[in-house]
Order: C-alpha cells, then sequence, then structure tokens
C-alpha cells in the first residue's frame, strides 16, 4: 500500500489517471479509484531508479519543510479566509499543501492575470512548471490564465510551450511533465473590470475543482492602474468559498508616499493584509535568501556585522542593456523607483536588522521595519543621478535613452543613479550605505560589498605602501550572474620574500553546487502557494521605504533636477565616484581586480 500510494504522489503528473482539473466531467469517486490502481504503478516498473532517486528527495525535502515550517501564532493556517466576506481566519480542515502519500481533498487553482503579457510568459508560467517538474506542486492544481486578448486554451498552452524549459541537471521525463503541465492550462479571455466575466472564470475554476475544497491564488500581472479593478473582481466574484485566496501583486506599489497608501486603502477594501502578496523577486534570490543564513548561522560574520568593523557597505545593480521595449513604463518610474526603493532598499534592510525573535515571517518584518524606520530620508546632496546617451563601439552604435520612441525627447528621468544613505541606530551609527543602479552600463551584475575597516596597528602595513585601502577585507555577496560570496583577505605570497597580496576565499556556487539554482519567481510563488509571508512586503514596510524617498522624488520632480549624460556600455557618471569620495568610500566593483 505504502509503494502504491508513493507512486500517486511521486508520479501524479506521469499517472494516465484522470483528473477533475483535466478532465471535469470525471466525478471525484471514479477518480480516486483510477488514481489508487495498481495499473498506474506497474506501467512506470521501468522507471525504479528515477523512482528511489525521488523517494529520497521528497523525504528530505519534507525533512528541511518540517524543520523550517512556520506557523501563525494560533497555529491555525494562516490566511485562510475567503475574501468576500472579509472574515477571521478560521482552521481549515483539509488544507494540505504538500499532500502525504494518496489523494487529497484540496485544490489549487492559479490565476495569472495578464497571462497575455511579458512577465508572465518570461517568468510566471516558467516558474509553474519548474515548481512542477520538482514536484513542488500540490497534486490537484489547475493554471488559468486570464486577459484580454482573445485566445483558446490550445493557444494559451503553445504560447507557454515555448519558455519552458528543463533543468539542466535534471532532464528526466521532461517533455512528458511538459505536456502533463500543459494539459492543466487554461484560458479564459475577460476584462479587467468586468464582474460578469470574473464570474465566468469562477464558473470555469468551479467545474475544475470538482467539488474539492479549493485554494486560490491570482498573480497579478499587469500594469497598475488596473490592479484595483481586478482585485474588485476578484474577490467578489471569482474568490474561494471554502479555502484560502490570496494574490500577488506586482510592483509598482505606487509611486511615492502618496499614491502607494492609497492604492493599500483601495486593496484593503477587497482583501486583508494577509491575502496580499507584494512581489519583490529580488527577495526570492537565493543569494538573498542566504544573506540572513550567512549572517545568523555562522559565528564568524555576526560580531563584526555593526559600525565598529564594517566602514561601509555598497549595494549595486547594473544592467548591460537600457530600457528597450520597456521605456513607456519606465519614464513614469526612473531607476530610483524601479530598482532602489524597493529591490536594492529590501536587500539593505536584511542585511541591517537586528537578528529577528524568530524565523517567523512577521518577525523579520518587524525587524526590517525597524531598521527602514531608523533611516534618514534621502536629500538631493546624497543623490546623483544619470541617463545614457547614444554611443558606438567597434562599429555598431547603440542608442540613448530618449531615442527610445516610447520616451519623450525632453526626459530627464534618470536611468542611473547612486544614493549614500545612513542608519540613525547603535548598531550603524555613521556607515555610510552606498547604493548604486544602472541600465545600459558596461555589465550586468548584482552584488553586495562589505567594505571593512583597516586593521590597526597593521604589523604589515608597510607591506601595502601608502594606500591602505588596498588591504581592507570586503566580503561580497555576488547576486548574479555567477552566484559567489567571497572574502577578499591579505596573504603572503609564498617565497622566501615577504610579499603580500590579496586573495580571494571564494565560495562559487557553480563550482560548489550540482543543483542549477532556482529562479527568484520559483520560490515566491512556492511561498505564497505555502502562506509563508517573509519573502513579501507588508504594507507598514513598503510604506516606511516610500517615507525615505518620496521627499527626494519630489524635490527632483519640482527643481526638474537634470541627469549626468553618460554613454551606452560605460560605468556610469562620474559624479558617482564624487559621491562615494564624499563619505571617503571607493566603489568596489571599479578597482580593477574583479
Ligand atoms: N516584464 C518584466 O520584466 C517585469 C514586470 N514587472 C511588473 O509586472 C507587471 C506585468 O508586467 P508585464 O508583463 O511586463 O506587462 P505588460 O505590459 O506585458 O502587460 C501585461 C498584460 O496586461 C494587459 N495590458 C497591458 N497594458 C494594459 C492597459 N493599459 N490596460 C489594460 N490592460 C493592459 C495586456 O494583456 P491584454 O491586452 O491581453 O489584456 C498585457 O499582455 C507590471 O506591473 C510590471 O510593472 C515587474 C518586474 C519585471
Ligand atoms: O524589477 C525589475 O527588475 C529587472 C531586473 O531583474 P533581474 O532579476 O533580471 O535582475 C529590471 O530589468 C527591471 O527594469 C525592473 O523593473
Amino acid at each position: 500500500a505504502d509503494k502504491d500510494d508513493g507512486d500517486q504522489f511521486f508520479f501524479g503528473g506521469l499517472s494516465k489517471a484522470k483528473d477533475p482539473a483535466v478532465e471535469p466531467n470525471i466525478e471525484a469517486n471514479k477518480l480516486s479509484h483510477c488514481s489508487s490502481s495498481s495499473t498506474t504503478f506497474s506501467s512506470l516498473h521501468h522507471e525504479t531508479s528515477y523512482f528511489s532517486k525521488w523517494v529520497t528527495e521528497i523525504h528530505f525535502r519534507r525533512q528541511l519543510r518540517n524543520h523550517f515550517e512556520l506557523k501563525s501564532a494560533n497555529g491555525f493556517p494562516l490566511n485562510a479566509v475567503p475574501m468576500q466576506d472579509g472574515s477571521v481566519a478560521k482552521p481549515l480542515e483539509e488544507e494540505v499543501p504538500f499532500p502525504e502519500f494518496g489523494e487529497t481533498k484540496s485544490m489549487l487553482s492559479i490565476t495569472v492575470v495578464g497571462a497575455s503579457g511579458d512577465l508572465a510568459k518570461k517568468k510566471i508560467f516558467p516558474a509553474l512548471f519548474a515548481l512542477y517538474y520538482e514536484d513542488w506542486l500540490p497534486e490537484n492544481f489547475v493554471v488559468y490564465g486570464y486577459a484580454r486578448t482573445k485566445m483558446t486554451d490550445e493557444e494559451l498552452r503553445n504560447m507557454i510551450s515555448k519558455t519552458l524549459t528543463c533543468r539542466i541537471d535534471r532532464r528526466e521525463n521532461c517533455q512528458a511533465k511538459m505536456e502533463e503541465f500543459l494539459k492543466r492550462c487554461f484560458y479564459h479571455s475577460g476584462q479587467y473590470n468586468s464582474p460578469e466575466d470574473f464570474l465566468e472564470l469562477n464558473c470555469k475554476l468551479k467545474e475544475r475543482e470538482g467539488g474539492k475544497l479549493s485554494n486560490r491564488l491570482f498573480y497579478l500581472s499587469i500594469p497598475p492602474n488596473i490592479f484595483v479593478d481586478v482585485v474588485r473582481c476578484a474577490s467578489t466574484k471569482a474568490s474561494s468559498t471554502t479555502g484560502w485566496t490570496r494574490v500577488i501583486v506586482e510592483k509598482p506599489f505606487g509611486r511615492d508616499s502618496e499614491s502607494s497608501r492609497e492604492l493599500t486603502k483601495c486593496l484593503m477594501q477587497y482583501l486583508t493584509e494577509d491575502q496580499i502578496f507584494r512581489i519583490d523577486h529580488y527577495l526570492g534570490k537565493e543569494l538573498v535568501e542566504n544573506l540572513s543564513v550567512l549572517r545568523f548561522s555562522n559565528l564568524v560574520f555576526e560580531p563584526l556585522w555593526s559600525r565598529n568593523y564594517i566602514r561601509n557597505v555598497q549595494f549595486i545593480f547594473s544592467e548591460d542593456f537600457g530600457t528597450e521595449g520597456r521605456g513607456g513604463y519606465f519614464d513614469n518610474y526612473g531607476i530610483i523607483r524601479d530598482i532602489m526603493q524597493n529591490h536594492l532598499l529590501q536587500i539593505l534592510a536584511l542585511f541591517a536588522m537586528e537578528t529577528p525573535v524568530s524565523l517567523d515571517a512577521e518577525d523579520t518584518r518587524n525587524e526590517k521595519v525597524k531598521v527602514l524606520k531608523s533611516m534618514k530620508p534621502l536629500q538631493l546632496e546624497d543623490v546623483i543621478v544619470g541617463q545614457y546617451k547614444g554611443h558606438s563601439k567597434g562599429g555598431k552604435s547603440y542608442p540613448g535613452y530618449i531615442d527610445d520612441p516610447t520616451v519623450p525627447k525632453d526626459s530627464v528621468t534618470p536611468t542611473f543613479a547612486a544614493a549614500a544613505l545612513f542608519i540613525n541606530n547603535a548598531r550603524w551609527d555613521g556607515v555610510p550605505f552606498l547604493m548604486k543602479a544602472g541600465k545600459a552600463l558596461h555589465t550586468k551584475r548584482a552584488e553586495i560589498r562589505v567594505q571593512f575597516r583597516h586593521v590597526p596597528g597593521n604589523l604589515y602595513k608597510r607591506n601595502f605602501g601608502t594606500d591602505l585601502d588596498k588591504a581592507t577585507n570586503e566580503l561580497v555577496l555576488r547576486l548574479q550572474p555567477d552566484e559567489a560570496i567571497y572574502l577578499k583577505v591579505n596573504n603572503k605570497v609564498p617565497g622566501l620574500g615577504m610579499r603580500l597580496d590579496r586573495s580571494d576565499l571564494n565560495l562559487l556556487y557553480r563550482t560548489r553546487y550540482t543543483r542549477e539554482i532556482p529562479d527568484a519567481y520559483e520560490r515566491l510563488l512556492l511561498d505564497a502557494i505555502e502562506g509563508e509571508r517573509r519573502l513579501f512586503i507588508r504594507s507598514d514596510e513598503l510604506d516606511a521605504a516610500w517615507t525615505l524617498f518620496t521627499p527626494l522624488l519630489k524635490e527632483m520632480e519640482e527643481k526638474k533636477i537634470m541627469p549626468e549624460l553618460y554613454p551606452y556600455g560605460s560605468r556610469g557618471p562620474v559624479g558617482a565616484h564624487y559621491l562615494a569620495a564624499k563619505h571617503d568610500v571607493r566603489w568596489g566593483d571599479l578597482t580593477g581586480e574583479d
């Protein structure tokens, strides 16, 4: 029996058994009979070694899951609230997000709103497939695409199939898995502000759910001006009446404090805070998740994590392409809103927060809010801005920002910014936290660089000459590409003399781990399905983040601050060096060492 049960779980996706999600007319009891039959297993007997590998793997995952399991304070499943009545959370009898071996009575319906769009194609459907491929999705699930574009189910599947890929380290049954996944994908065309269209979606979802307890996840992959319409229609017409309903909201969450508060207020007319999952995909990146592990599970780092030993911290984001195709969106936001106020600030908060009481989502988010509230709002003098201009190199010409036909010719929107931030608390008083973000630069990279203080009374001072900066230890977390954590240390060059150099203690992920690193959207989608909120932005965090940037953004817009022009493909405006120098800092990425 164990074997059969296990078979149903592990090979659910490969089984020939009919699922109401795929064949809605099949009754539930027929399904249970069908999927528990031994033919399912015997038809797959040739897969035995694959099977045992998966048994081990899934047991390992379960152990991990139990080890890090997070529960709400009252022990109830978090967020088990139908949207319609806004009632308080109550325990669900059948919620089993990761079913034990065998049949489950719950069903997960994921609706990707804006399914015809860029993000859905590029990230969301591939992430859902990756989760399915790795057996992270519950046994019973369906995916619905929703948008205005007219499409059949088959056309949606065709569109999605072009962007699905299998893990390069695990290619078993890839094609079969893709086909099984696509069979669970459906499409409903509708307007974003039409309650009737969402009601029709609701009927289709119900049919697929086949009477099971249903949990529903809506992913709003749409422009922000239609967020509230969709939430209103989805909440009133298509939320689950038996399980939870959650909504993932993509950035931008407003463009300043007022608009962000207004958005929150509107969303809260239809959803509770617990139902809103504000996504910042940088929080789903492997090395960002590892930041807390590095800090809090290694004795060697945490004691150094303060103004006593750290001279400055740098958060660097650069892209080697411009706004190609997204100029229309970008011009209304600019790099400060697009990258700094969210991605870089979120990482900063995780970097600088005090140790949370536990791994519970609220404990981490409480600490992040505290650190954000301890920061000084940015002023004009703390920032420099730039905009890329056209440039020719090697016979090829690269367009400037204002050459984009969707961007006004007189736009002063920054495509580059550098900023110095300070945290007014006992741990970080006086330590510059520098941020730098830019498009159309010479490289694509995102990293955190921690520069330590000079060694007091360094015995080997004379071996470094006058430039002691060259001897400072630097810890680098390279988020992408080629994930790595390395520490620059001073080392004696082997030989009879006494020559020192700076070398790296290097944890390069690709050489240390054979597994492919999951995409950030995979982790975040899985967390939303599991009701794990730690990596999503709470409304008070968002508000604190906007409080830091809004006065600066307003002043820049009022004064029409002209950005310094920099050539496409360059290292950015010189102003960034002056800003750093003002705080006695050198950008770690521009030393020529790496
Ligand atoms: N693309 C990316 O890399 C990233 C995107 N985001 C955010 O994710 C969300 C989705 O992004 P993306 O997929 O690029 O967006 P798109 O511009 O591709 O829009 C998604 C879908 O929304 C519908 N849509 C577009 N414009 C309008 C409009 N003015 N009114 C009504 N419907 C419209 C279209 O579907 P249809 O016409 O079929 O209804 C479109 O396919 C946005 O909030 C964006 O800021 C965040 C990070 C990265
Ligand atoms: O949110 C955004 O992020 C992307 C960069 O994401 P990455 O994971 O590829 O580093 C950026 O290009 C885009 O402008 C911004 O909106």
